[in-house]
């Protein structure tokens, strides 16, 4: 059977982007989206802004829903200093497998700890799975109607605390309406919209960045 669309930006990765080199895998992807087959990474563009905002916090603990083939969480971990986790969950045991992949490939796998399963099953065994008391920083980019419900499920488990930092992709296109209702409205949200385009495109979408006050 034809192969999928990860698994050809894997090859295309195994084929051009240098062995334990994080930029050149994310150089290569962003290549292959833009000239060959478009996919649903960050991208390079909205990458530029996820970097900046990972580099201010400067994670201990940092979760990332939505794993895809591995692009936004290679971005991440190459930033996180030593001794700092990346918890990854993937819901698409195919995308699971590329990711692995492309994440062993760039070198960054002491760094990533990925989980196949869904967010709403997950988020409550954090603590028993990985002793994780509070995530510093969490990566939204799952089913967009699944960011609102799992952070009051985060909040719930008590895995964000004054300051955690919430990062959602996609709020524009293809749109999470509710989320940014809630988190621009919630007194115990301060958040910040970063305007930017669908990536590879020039469709308008964004980031928005809420820090949870407790
Ligand atoms: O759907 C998107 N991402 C979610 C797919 C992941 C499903 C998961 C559920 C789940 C549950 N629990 C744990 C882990 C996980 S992973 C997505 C889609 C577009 C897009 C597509 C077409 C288009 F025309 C315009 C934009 C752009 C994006 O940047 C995206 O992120
Ligand atoms: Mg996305």
């Amino acid at each position: 059977t034809r192969s999928t669309r990860p698994q050809r930006l894997l090859r295309a990765v195994q084929k051009k982007a240098i062995k334990g080199d994080p930029q050149s895998v994310i150089s290569t992807i962003d290549y292959f989206c833009r000239h060959s087959e478009w996919a649903m990474n960050v991208g390079d563009e909205k990458g530029v802004i996820l970097d900046s905002v990972v580099c201010e916090v400067s994670p201990s603990t940092a979760l990332e829903l939505g794993t895809y083939c591995g692009y936004s969480t290679v971005r991440i971990a190459r930033l996180l200093p030593p001794g700092t986790k990346l918890i990854t969950l993937e819901f698409n045991p195919d995308y699971a497998a590329v990711a692995r992949q492309i994440i062993e490939y760039s070198g960054l796998q002491d760094k990533i700890c990925l989980v196949e399963g869904a967010s709403g099953d997950l988020i409550p065994k954090m603590q028993e799975l990985f002793g994780i008391k509070t995530f510093d920083f969490v990566f939204l980019d799952h089913w967009k109607d699944r960011y609102l419900p799992d952070i009051k499920l985060l909040e719930e488990c008590q895995l964000l605390r004054k300051g955690s930092i919430l990062l959602a992709d996609n709020v524009i296109c293809p749109g999470t309406p509710d989320y940014l209702e809630y988190v621009r409205n919630s007194p115990r949200y301060e958040s910040k919209y970063f305007k930017s385009h669908l990536e590879y495109t020039k469709v308008e979408d964004g980031l928005e960045k809420s820090v949870f006050l407790g």
